[in-house]
């Protein structure tokens, strides 16, 4: 076996592991969150090659260097070929111009209309691939504000080795959203709605991750991003769309719809591989401990208030955890200082020099509510083009940086096609955007789903049991 780069817990406290393992682990058990011991590098050269090759090509060629065993980046190809046949445009990720300077990246092409399609189609095909090699079955438990839960149960429903538990916020997802996790008859798919907010889900769900007997017990894995494969497969587009506007001899600016950090974290991990990126920019939504955070140097997460872009109505931003790891050159005990403060009083301050380190990189922007149905007006009225309310956010903050700098292209990441939230856009614009018609016939059949409290261990047995029934 050829092992090549490995991946360490951001608290320092858990084994170092292969690709492989990092794929079905999810949480390290010290609570932290896997990364590469060092980002592959790819060169000017080898960036500028990149146009004209089809995004499976490109996927499997960025993705190769960060998996440890030779016999996996062989699968890679195949399963990046697999994954993007299931999207509805030949790009998979194509890019638009509503003004000069200023793109709009569509990742709502795949088979549940988000952003969450471009690494959970793969995500699902790499570990079942696993699975299989060492025969193995898993329990997948995943916390959604909406997106992720529909993504992961497309990518594994049907599939004989794994069981899936979703848990969405009750009453804080879109219609669409809600359907396209509940109308489902797969046998392995479990929904629940949890009576609580999607901070407490992801909070429920890395609580499961530090129970180890609940966690040996049911083989748990998880799908969100705190599993490194997701934060790695998003970081494709960036080189992607940063080649199509001039890359790697133009630099380009990205403006990212932020809530729980993986998307931008992915544009960071572009930027360290050599993609020349100018500034990211963190779009928060009224929920906006990003930028305030960016702004004061202070994390402190405040109660969750409900928008018209629900899936960023998230105050705990797991990834930033990796973030704040690198800016603090790595410090595993700073980290595990910071995040304790955060359990035990609420917050953190982010160290000086890491406060430097981010600011130097990032730029983060809020934008309320009446700015985002104005958004979605303007770039309609301007450019004949429907946003949704999410990356109506990332739209009016590249604007807001292209005032400052002109010269450098800006692309807007849209997460999320706009018929996921037709009632923001009908206010905005005075029009409902309509679904695709093989996704909207999908969503008829009854809807099967579970009501749960917000308590951990009703949760961990609901979920102990469901597994042991499935695996019986
Ligand atoms: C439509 C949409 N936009 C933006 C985001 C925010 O992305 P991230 O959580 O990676 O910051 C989400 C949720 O992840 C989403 O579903
Ligand atoms: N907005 C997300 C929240 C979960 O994010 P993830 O990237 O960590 O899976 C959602 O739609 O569920």
């Amino acid at each position: 076996m050829d092992l090549k780069l490995r991946y360490l817990s951001t608290r320092g406290e858990a084994a170092q592991l292969a690709f492989d393992d990092v794929l079905l682990a999810g949480l390290a058990t010290d609570g932290g969150l896997y990364t590469p011991l060092a980002y592959p590098h790819v060169s000017p050269k080898d960036i500028a090659a990149l146009a004209g090759q089809s995004y499976a090509d490109t996927a499997a060629q960025l993705i190769a260097p960060f998996l440890t065993e030779e016999a996996a980046r062989e699968a890679l190809r195949e399963q990046t070929k697999s994954a993007y046949a299931t999207f509805r445009h030949r790009a998979i990720a194509p890019l638009t111009q509503i003004a000069d300077n200023l793109f709009v990246l569509e990742l709502f092409h795949g088979p549940t209309l988000a952003f969450k399609d471009l690494a959970m189609q793969l995500l699902g095909r790499m570990m079942n691939d696993v699975l299989e090699k060492r025969n193995l079955r898993a329990t997948i438990v995943g916390a959604t504000s909406g997106d992720t839960g529909a993504a992961a149960i497309e990518a594994f429903r049907g599939l004989p080795r794994v069981d899936v538990f979703i848990l969405y916020p009750h009453g804080r997802v879109s219609d669409v959203q809600r359907k396209q996790m509940t109308c489902v008859a797969d046998e392995n798919i479990h929904t629940i709605a949890l009576e609580g907010t999607f901070d407490d889900a992801q909070n429920i769900l890395k609580r499961l991750f530090r129970n180890q007997p609940f966690r040996e017990r049911v083989s748990l894995a998880g799908v969100n991003s705190i599993n490194w494969a997701r934060v790695v497969a998003q970081m494709v587009y960036y080189f992607t769309s940063a080649v199509s506007v001039g890359a790697p001899h133009r630099r380009v600016s990205f403006a990212v719809p932020t809530g729980n950090f993986g998307d931008v974290l992915a544009g960071y991990i572009a930027k360290h591989m050599g993609l020349p990126i100018e500034r990211l920019i963190v779009a928060t939504n009224a929920n906006d401990i990003l930028a305030r955070a960016i702004a004061t140097g202070r994390y402190e997460p405040r109660g969750v208030t409900p928008t018209q872009s629900p899936s960023m109505d998230i105050q705990v931003s797991s990834n930033f955890e990796r973030l704040l790891f690198d800016a603090t050159g790595r410090d595993h005990a700073a980290i595990r200082a910071a995040f304790a403060s955060l359990e035990q009083s609420g917050a953190f301050d982010i160290p000086a020099a890491a406060l430097a380190a981010i600011r130097a990189e990032f730029d983060a922007a809020s934008v309320g509510e009446a700015e985002t149905t104005d958004e979605i007006a303007r770039t309609w009225r301007d450019a004949g083009y429907v946003l949704d309310p999410h990356t109506a956010t990332g739209v009016r903050a590249a604007r807001a940086r292209l005032a400052q700098d002109p010269a450098t292209p800006v692309v807007a990441l849209s997460t999320a096609h706009p018929a996921k939230f037709p009632e923001a856009i009908e206010r905005a614009i005075g029009k409902r955007p309509l679904l695709p018609e093989s996704i909207a016939a999908r969503l008829e059949g009854p809807e099967r789903f579970t009501i749960l409290e917000n308590d951990e261990a009703r949760i961990a047995s609901f979920i102990a049991e469901r597994a042991r029934a499935a695996r019986a």
